[in-house]
């Protein structure tokens, strides 16, 4: 699977709805769903830092609690140099609803994209069901 022009468009747009008053850095996610669909999140951040929630759990807490639950990639755009790389809690929160081999590519502020997978972000991840 290769990345494409108008799911990275997605990502980007997810992004420009980020709130970010206290970072600044919005980021963007876009799951692509087997049936097709697209599912975008924001960063929403919060006076208490603490309970800022990242754009890929925001997307995938809309996803599953809509009832979709069949994904084929994510994409998730920042603003940085480097294709942006999750944070550890959407790792794992990631890794409870995807395929271990889903593609997921990272994307940085001029359309750098680097592939990589569910797996490849936590390799060796915790799973209490079998
Ligand atoms: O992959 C990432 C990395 C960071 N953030 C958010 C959390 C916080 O709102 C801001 C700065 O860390 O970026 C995301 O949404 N996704
Ligand atoms: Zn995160």
């Amino acid at each position: 699977m290769t990345a494409t022009k108008e799911m990275i468009v997605a990502a980007r747009e997810a992004a420009s709805l980020a709130y970010v008053p206290y970072s600044h850095f919005p980021v963007g996610a876009a799951f692509l769903t087997a049936d097709g669909q697209v599912i975008k999140g924001c960063n929403i951040e919060n006076a208490s830092f603490g309970l800022s929630n990242c754009a890929e759990r925001t997307a995938i807490f809309k996803a599953i609690s809509e009832g979709v639950k069949d994904f084929d990639a994510l994409y998730v755009f920042g603003e940085t140099e480097e294709p942006i790389s999750p944070c550890g809690a959407c790792r794992q929160v990631l890794a409870e609803f995807c395929p271990a081999d889903m593609p997921v590519y990272l994307i940085s502020k001029d359309d750098k994209v680097k592939e990589t997978s569910v797996e490849g972000l936590l390799p060796y991840s915790f799973k209490s069901l079998d």
